[in-house]
């Protein structure tokens, strides 16, 4: 088994190619969309979900079958055609800098895709290690029900709280102390239920120092 090393890049406005333009390219797109990168789509045809978006310019379509120099410029390439021979050629074609993911083959990849739920700043990745992506799907699933839709404002939230916390108080115990009490459960709750003035209230009396 190959022990992946997990990263997240910032692959903004940096090219992705992806050969292939059928389920699999509509899945990594939609993971690629949200992080902004270039996304290139190499294929003959395109699938019904990617043509208004390669019409809108939010990706770009090359409408023929896969060439070396398609590769050019790529900081990521998928190989994500249903013939094996074809994805092969791909990685064939790859230079050495370039990192390589084929959806076909994992041994043969350089990186692997997890199943991802995205909350604001919150990103929650899972992997198998290929494994079993099914159930890195399943895990996806139940971290995405536990993991609500709230926690995109809550975790906002903390940002902006954390940066105020930071400009209040120097590096030490104070600041440790109040960083962990944005911890405090009643953040979440009264983010979920809309009491909005309490939750301001506990971060001013926190900043003011005074104890509750
Ligand atoms: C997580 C997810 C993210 C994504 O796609 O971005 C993802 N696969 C998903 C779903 C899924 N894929 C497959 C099924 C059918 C059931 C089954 O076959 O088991 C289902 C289930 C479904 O669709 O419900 C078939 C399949 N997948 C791979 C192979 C080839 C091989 O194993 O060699 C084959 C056989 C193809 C064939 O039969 O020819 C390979 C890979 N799939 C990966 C990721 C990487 C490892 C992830 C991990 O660490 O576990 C890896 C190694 C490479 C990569 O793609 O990066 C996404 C969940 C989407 C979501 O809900 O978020
Ligand atoms: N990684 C995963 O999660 C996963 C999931 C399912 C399947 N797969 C594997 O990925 C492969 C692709 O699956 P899919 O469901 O996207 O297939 P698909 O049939 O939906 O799409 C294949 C695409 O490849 C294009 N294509 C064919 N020849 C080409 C060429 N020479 N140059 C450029 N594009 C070309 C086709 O036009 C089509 O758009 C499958 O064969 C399977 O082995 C991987």
């Amino acid at each position: 088994m190959t022990n992946y090393f997990p990263i997240h890049i910032n692959i903004e406005y940096k090219t992705v190619v992806i050969v292939g333009g059928g389920h699999v390219a509509t899945q990594k797109v939609a993971s690629l969309l949200p992080a902004k990168a270039s996304i290139v789509v190499v294929s003959p045809t395109l699938h019904d979900t990617l043509l208004p978006l390669a019409q809108a310019g939010q990706i770009t379509w090359r409408e023929k079958a896969f060439e070396a120099r398609d590769l050019d410029d790529a900081s990521l390439i998928i190989a994500a055609t249903n013939d094996t021979k074809v994805n092969e050629a791909v990685q064939e074609a790859a230079q050495h800098w370039q990192l390589i993911n084929r959806a076909d083959a994992q041994g043969e990849s350089d990186f692997i895709t997890p199943a991802t739920v995205r909350r604001g700043p919150l990103v929650l990745t899972v992997s198998t290690s290929g494994a079993s992506p099914s159930l890195a799907r399943k895990i996806k699933e139940d971290l995405a029900e536990q993991f609500d839709a709230v926690y995109e404002d809550y975790v906002c939230f903390l940002q902006q709280a954390r940066l105020m916390v930071t400009a209040k108080f120097e590096k030490g115990d104070k600041r440790r102390v109040a960083l962990q009490a944005l911890l405090e459960p009643s953040l979440l709750e009264w983010t979920r239920s809309g009491e909005i003035d309490r939750r301001e209230a506990y971060l001013q009396q926190l900043l003011t120092g005074e104890s509750r």
